[in-house]
C-alpha cells in the first residue's frame, strides 16, 4: 500500500531540510488545532499499524492519539522483530491492511530492512541508535518559542546514544550547530554521522552561549565519579544564557543526569516542549498521508 516513494522517516537527514521546515511549520498549526479542537481529519481512511518492540509510553501514546485525532484508524500490533518471523515476511503481511508503519524497536537495521521491502512508509518511533520524532518534536518546540533555528547552538550532555545521535543526524542537514558535551570514551565518533555543524568536547564552557540544552540517561556502566561534573544543576542553569531552553529528555532520573532543582529550574520546558511531540508527529503523519 504504499503511497508514495521515499515517504520513510528512519533518519532525520533522510529527510530534506525543506520538507522538515514545513512539517515544524505545520506543527504550530496543528497545536493551535489541537488546543481549539479542531483537528483536521487528514488521515481519514488511512490505516497505522503501531508496533512497539520497546519500552516507553509517550512517542507510541502520541502517535496512536494523534492518528485517531486526524480521523484515522490505529491498531498496535505485538509484533517483536528478529525473534519469531522474518522481518521480510512481516513487510509483506503488514502490507496487506496498513499504508503506514509506525514502528520502535531496538535495531535501526531491522526498520531498513523492513523499509526496503514494505510497499507502506516506516515511521521510526525510536530505536537504540537514534530517535528522529524526538528531534522533530525538539526543533517545533524550539521554533514555538524562539521564532527561528537558523543558527541556534544545541548542547547536548549526552552519551552516544539515540538522543545524541539523531541531533548530530540533524546537524548534517538543518542549519543548526550541535555540540555534544560529555566524557570522551562516550563521544560520537561514527564517521557516517560527523559534518561541519557538530563537534564533540569534554568542556562544560560550550554550555553557556546554548540556546538549547538536551541531557540524556546516563550510560549504564557509568562511573558516579566521572559523571557528576556532567550533572545539570541549577547553578550550571544560572550560568547559562538566560534564554536558554533546557529539554532534559524523558525519562528523566533526578541527581543522574539532572538535580531535582534544574528540574524546577525556569529553563526547563521539558514538560510543554514534549506537547510537540504529538504535534511534529502529526504533521509527519498528514504529510506522508497526502
Ligand atoms: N523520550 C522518549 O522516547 O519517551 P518515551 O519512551 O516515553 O516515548
Amino acid at each position: 500500500m504504499r503511497m508514495e516513494p521515499n515517504k520513510d522517516f528512519l533518519e532525520f537527514h533522510g529527510l530534506p531540510k525543506e520538507i522538515i521546515f514545513s512539517l515544524i511549520d505545520r506543527a504550530q498549526s496543528l497545536a493551535t488545532a489541537w488546543d481549539d479542537r479542531t483537528m483536521p481529519q487528514s488521515l481519514s481512511g488511512k490505516r497505522v499499524a503501531l508496533i512497539a518492540d520497546d519500552s516507553g509510553w509517550r512517542n507510541t501514546s502520541a502517535f496512536d492519539l494523534g492518528v485517531q485525532a486526524m480521523g484515522g484508524i490505529c491498531v498496535q500490533s505485538p509484533i517483536k522483530f528478529n525473534v519469531h518471523e522474518a522481518t521480510a515476511d512481516l513487510a509483506r503481511y503488514l502490507d496487506n491492511w496498513f499504508d503506514i508503519l509506525v514502528i520502535r524497536t531496538k535495531e535501526l537495521s531491522a526498520l531498513k530492512e523492513l523499509a526496503s521491502i514494505a510497499k507502506a512508509p516506516v515511521v521510526n518511533a525510536r530505536t537504540r541508535s537514534n530517535h528522529p520524532c524526538e528531534i522533530l518534536g525538539d526543533l517545533a518546540y524550539v521554533q514555538s518559542k524562539k521564532g527561528t533555528l537558523e543558527g541556534m547552538k544545541v548542547v547536548g550532555v549526552a552519551p552516544d546514544a539515540n538522543i545524541i545521535r539523531s541531533w548530530v543526524e540533524a546537524s548534517l542537514s538543518m542549519p543548526i550547530q550541535v555540540r555534544q558535551v560529555y566524557p570522551e570514551n562516550w563521544h560520537v565518533k561514527d564517521v557516517s554521522l560527523l559534518g561541519p555543524n557538530f563537534a564533540a568536547s569534554t568542556d562544560l564552557a560550550e554550555l553557556w552561549d546554548a540556546d538549547v540544552i538536551v541531557t540524556d540517561s546516563w550510560p549504564s556502566d557509568a562511573n558516579e565519579e566521572q559523571m557528576r561534573e556532567y550533572r545539570i544543576s541549577m547553578p550550571i542553569l544560572d550560568k547559562c544564557r538566560p534564554d536558554a531552553i533546557f529539554l532534559p529528555c524523558p525519562p528523566v532520573s533526578r541527581e543522574k543526569e539532572v538535580t531535582a532543582n534544574a528540574m524546577r529550574h525556569p529553563a526547563c520546558q521539558s514538560a510543554a516542549a514534549k506537547a510537540y511531540l504529538l504535534h511534529a508527529q502529526n504533521a509527519l503523519l498528514e504529510w506522508i498521508a497526502t
